[in-house]
């Protein structure tokens, strides 16, 4: 049974950072449960800076808990006064949390630009400029240092903003070969620590890119320092590498953590890290007896007495998706410590966001309001420009065509919703001469990652696909997003455009309707507070035809 805990109550009593994780850590809540202390939120804090925070540099990186393994960065009088207060966070620091005024965040490290301003090991420096990384983007800025603050964090940003650096980074600078000077050497009196940080998305796709862009940082050499554990993949195999190489990382599906986790092939109990990337999709029913299973196992003691607050979890909770319905919220409320929540320039405690202020394209507070959500917009990328074109159903692909002549789209995503058809309008494509293929979960894996690489090496110019790429899938050089159908709701529009307009780059979202469906298309509009023009295409141009509009004829470069 749920114990329900005003938080108001917890607030007054003054409780420590620690009691509450414990308090929060020792409810048996389940997902998706209700609770009803979250009603009672604490007053509008407004923004907080990242000094107020806590924020430190390398020198000065604290550490989470006195129990923990990882050392300090930096100077011992620091790591002293640390070593006093549950989770590093002193009791000034928790203060400012609590009380802090409204106020602008218009500084660094919101804007910063270089990566050692974020406090990030030298090391990890290096090896970050060998790649070409070398300014944070916004996102990056906010969450690096307020990860390695150890908070508890969502963070929440624009598809294709950076949100995998901007949690990966602050967890090599701790875990690992290019950890800083008092990270963690995997290793206490000469025993293996085991997996120190789990790494949780929804798909396979997304798991295997998440895994490449740990290896990009690691290095080559570095390489086995994380494990992909996926789905659909050789779990005997994953089972002799987890035994052979040791990660400290792992990173993959819930049903594979979770099928190895109960299985004793995979110990996480003392795992420092849990994030769960994509979690809106991730808290979704499908995934939930695993991810129970992940969230009751990852981060905590085995044998920890479950009356006693010591060796309760010690892990950083970091949730990360474009997409934050109020559930999210919620979740973190309950299974995190003390959240912030994390957005390009702006951190708050999650205390101060209510249901009737969404994050962002909350599917319950965004039905037919005709006022857009300034967060809702904030799940876009701001370069992106997008049409609709109306037509017959078996027009479509000829309008699908005409599109990419017209824009000369070179890597085109076309959404749709329904597996069969997919192979229906390959074919056509092909038929009219323009490389296409198609990508669904009915592929093998090895279909699956051959066709994605044939796409991004750019042997074909349509990946024709359903929503098993909408989120996560990164194609740099993706210009054109088009619906062939049309997106079930906000969110999932959100990030099926959001494989587009990637890192700041312009990018073009069509959606192909018949007549009867310009209804949706408009309530999209509304509900995510962008335009979304009507078009048409004659003589290997893109035409604007919405009244609303200057009618004007233009060519989109
Ligand atoms: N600071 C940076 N400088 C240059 N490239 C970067 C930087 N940060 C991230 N990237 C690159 O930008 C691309 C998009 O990043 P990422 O996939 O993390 O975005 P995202 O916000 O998670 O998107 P989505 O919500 O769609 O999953 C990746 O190829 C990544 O390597």
């Amino acid at each position: 049974m749920p114990t329900l805990i005003s938080s108001r109550f917890l607030l007054l009593v003054g409780e420590s950072l620690h009691l509450r994780r414990a308090l929060a850590t020792s409810r048996s809540v389940l997902l998706h449960t209700s609770v009803k202390c979250m009603s009672q939120v604490e007053p509008n804090h407004g923004s907080l800076t990242l000094s107020s925070i806590g924020f430190q540099t390398e020198t000065e990186a604290g550490n989470r808990s006195t129990s923990n393994k990882v050392k300090q960065f930096g100077s011992p009088s620091e790591n002293l006064k640390s070593k006093e207060k549950p989770f590093g966070i002193n009791e000034k620091k928790k203060k400012a949390v609590r009380v802090v005024e409204k106020q602008q965040i218009e500084f660094a490290p919101f804007a910063a630009k270089s990566f050692p301003e974020l406090g990030l090991p030298h090391v990890l420096i290096e090896r970050l400029q060998k790649e070409g990384f070398t300014v944070p983007t916004e996102v990056q800025s906010a969450a690096v240092p307020t990860i390695l603050n150890n908070r508890d964090v969502i963070i929440q940003s624009y598809t294709g903003s950076g949100k995998t650096l901007a949690y990966l980074l602050p967890i090599l600078s701790v875990v690992g070969p290019l950890r800083g000077k008092g990270g963690d050497d995997g290793e206490e009196n000469g025993k293996k620590l085991g997996i120190e940080a789990v790494i949780v998305a929804p798909s396979r796709e997304l798991g295997m890119q998440i895994v490449r862009e740990f290896e990009k940082v690691l290095g080559m050499d570095n390489k086995r320092v994380v494990q992909q554990l996926v789905g659909g993949a050789n779990r005997t195999r994953q089972e002799e590498a987890l035994k052979k190489n040791k990660p400290a990382i792992v990173v993959g599906t819930p049903g594979r953590i979770a099928e190895l986790s109960a299985s004793g092939k995979l110990r996480t109990h003392g795992c420092r890290y849990l994030v769960l990337d994509e979690v809106d999709e991730l808290l979704s029913f499908n995934f939930r007896e695993d991810m129970h299973r992940i969230l009751e196992h990852v981060g905590r003691k085995s044998n920890a007495d479950p009356n006693s607050n010591a060796g309760k979890s010690e892990r950083q909770l970091i949730m990360v998706s474009a997409t934050v319905p109020f559930s999210v919220v919620r979740a973190a409320r309950s299974w995190g410590c003390d959240p912030l929540l994390v957005q390009a320039k702006k951190i708050v405690p999650l205390e101060t966001v209510s249901p009737s202020e969404p994050v962002s394209l909350s599917r319950s507070s965004l039905p037919n309001s005709a006022v857009p959500s300034q967060a809702a917009v904030e799940s876009l990328p701001p370069a992106l420009k997008h049409y609709y074109c109306v037509t017959r159903l078996q027009h479509k692909v000829d309008v699908l065509r005409r599109c990419i002549h017209a824009l000369d789209a070179k890597f085109v995503i076309a959404f749709m919703n329904h597996t069969k058809q997919l192979k229906d309008v390959v074919f056509k494509l092909e038929a009219r001469g323009m490389k296409a293929v198609e990508l669904h979960g009915d592929l093998g894996k090895l279909a699956r990652s051959t066709t994605l690489k044939k796409f991004k090496n750019g042997e074909v110019r349509v990946l024709v696909t359903n929503e098993l790429s909408a989120r996560g899938l990164d194609v740099a050089e993706c210009d054109l997003v088009v619906n062939l159908d049309l997106p079930t709701d906000s969110i999932h529009y959100a990030h099926r455009a959001g494989r587009t307009g990637r890192l700041g780059r312009n990018g073009t979202v069509l959606t192909i309707c018949e007549e009867p469906e310009v209804f949706v298309v408009k309530k999209l509009k509304k509900q995510l507070g962008i335009p979304i023009v009507s078009c048409d295409f004659s003589e290997g141009k893109l035409l604007v035809t919405e009244e609303e509009e200057t009618v004007s004829t233009s060519t989109i470069s």
